[in-house]
C-alpha cells in the first residue's frame, strides 16, 4: 500500500524488505532518530520503489473506455441477502494486470443494463465484488443466475476519492448497507500499512445482523490498534440493546442523529475525515449532521 494506495504487488519483493526492528532494539532513551523512525523511513522508500517498478513493467487490464472479458472463478454467499464474485481477467497475456485505488469503482454490463459495484479486494489477475441482492433488481436477478466460467464485461476504474496516507488523525466511515464495500478495502488498506497512524471508526447500518457481510473480514481489521467498528442493527437481534461479537460492537438502533451527535462530540473537526456511503436519502441526512457539527473535511460517495 502506497500512499493510501493498496496495489496487487504486496507479494513481489518481499525479501528486500527492510527487516522490523525487535522491541528490544530500542534503548527507551528517546533517542533521535529511534531506530523505529528510521524503519519507518525504509519501509516507506522500499515500498514507493516497490509500486513504481511494478507501475512500470506492466500495464493495466482495466480500460475506461473499453470493456474488458471477466471471467466467474467463484461465487459464494456474503451474508443473507449478498453474494461475493470472484473473478478473472480473462488474458493470456501475464502483463495485464489490475491496478485499483481502494474505494474505486468499476462498471459491469449485466446483459441490458450496466451498474457500477466497488471491488473490496483484488490481486494482479483477479478482483473480488460483493453485491448486494434486491429481489426485483435488475442486475440482481442476471447476478443470482451467474455460474462459475461465464464471462462478464467490465470497464473502470473509476472514482475521485484520493487518500494521501497519514493526511487525518481520524476517518469515520459511514455507511449502510452495500456501502460497506466502498469502506472495506479503504480500512484494510490504512489499517495495514505499518505507516500509517490514522484510527479509523467504522459506524455500518444494516438491518439485521444476517445481512452483514464480511464479518470474518472485520473481525481481523478489529485486531488492529486503529481499527473499531461498530455495527448498528435498525431491526435489532434477540441481544440485549448493545453486545459486542469477537470485536464488533453491536448497537440495536439505526445510526440516528443522537449517535452522530455523541460521536462527533469526540472527534476534532480539524483533523478528522469523514466517509459517508448509502441511499440518496442516507447521504443527504448524513450530509447535514456533519456539516451542521462544523465538520468540513467530508467525502460522499454517490
Ligand atoms: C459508485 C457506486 C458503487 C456501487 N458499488 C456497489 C457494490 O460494490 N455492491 C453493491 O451491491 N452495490 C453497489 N452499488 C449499487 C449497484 O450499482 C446497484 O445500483 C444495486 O446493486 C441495485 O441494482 P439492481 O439492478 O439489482 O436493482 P435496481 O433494478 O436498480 O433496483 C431495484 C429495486 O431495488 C431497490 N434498490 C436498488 N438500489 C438500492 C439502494 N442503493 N438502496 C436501497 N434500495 C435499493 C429499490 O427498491 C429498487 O426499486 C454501487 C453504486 C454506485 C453508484
Amino acid at each position: 500500500m502506497i500512499n493510501g494506495r493498496m496495489t496487487s504487488f504486496d507479494d513481489v519483493n518481499v525479501n528486500d524488505r527492510p527487516t522490523t526492528p525487535l522491541e528490544q532494539d530500542c534503548c527507551g532513551n528517546g533517542c533521535d532518530p529511534c531506530i523505529f523512525d528510521v524503519h519507518k523511513k525504509l519501509l516507506e522508500e522500499w515500498k514507493e520503489e516497490k509500486y513504481n517498478k511494478s507501475k512500470r513493467s506492466a500495464k493495466n487490464f482495466l480500460s475506461l473506455v473499453r470493456y474488458k472479458r471477466f471471467i466467474v472463478k467463484n461465487i459464494v454467499e456474503g451474508s443473507e441477502n449478498s453474494i461475493c464474485i470472484e473473478l478473472d481477467c480473462a488474458s493470456d497475456n501475464k502483463d495485464d494486470v489490475i491496478f485499483l485505488l481502494p474505494s474505486q469503482y468499476i462498471m459491469m454490463k449485466l446483459f441490458t443494463t450496466t451498474k457500477p459495484y466497488t471491488p473490496i479486494s483484488w490481486n494482479r489477475r483477479s478482483m473480488n465484488l460483493l453485491i448486494k441482492l434486491y429481489p426485483s433488481g435488475e442486475a440482481s436477478t442476471y447476478v443470482k443466475q451467474l455460474n462459475i466460467n461465464d464471462e462478464l464485461l467490465i470497464r473502470g476504474p473509476y472514482g475521485n476519492f484520493n487518500y494521501s496516507r497519514n493526511s487525518y488523525k481520524n476517518i469515520i466511515m459511514l455507511s449502510i448497507g452495500s456501502g460497506i464495500a466502498a469502506f472495506y478495502p479503504l480500512a484494510a488498506s490504512i489499517v495495514k500499512d505499518e505507516l500509517e497512524d490514522t484510527k479509523i471508526n467504522m459506524m455500518l447500518g444494516f438491518r439485521f445482523l444476517s445481512h452483514v457481510p464480511l464479518k470474518d473480514e472485520l473481525r481481523i481489521l478489529t485486531d488492529y490498534w486503529n481499527f473499531e467498528c461498530t455495527l448498528y442493527l435498525s431491526q435489532g437481534s434477540t441481544m440485549s440493546r448493545t453486545a459486542n461479537i469477537t470485536g464488533l460492537n453491536i448497537v440495536n438502533s439505526r445510526i440516528n442523529s443522537k449517535i452522530i451527535d455523541r460521536t462527533l462530540d469526540s472527534y476534532s473537526p480539524e483533523t478528522t475525515l469523514i466517509l459517508i456511503c448509502g441511499t440518496t436519502k442516507f447521504n443527504e441526512i448524513m450530509e447535514n449532521f456533519v456539516q451542521k457539527k462544523d465538520f468540513c473535511h467530508y467525502h460522499v460517495f454517490r
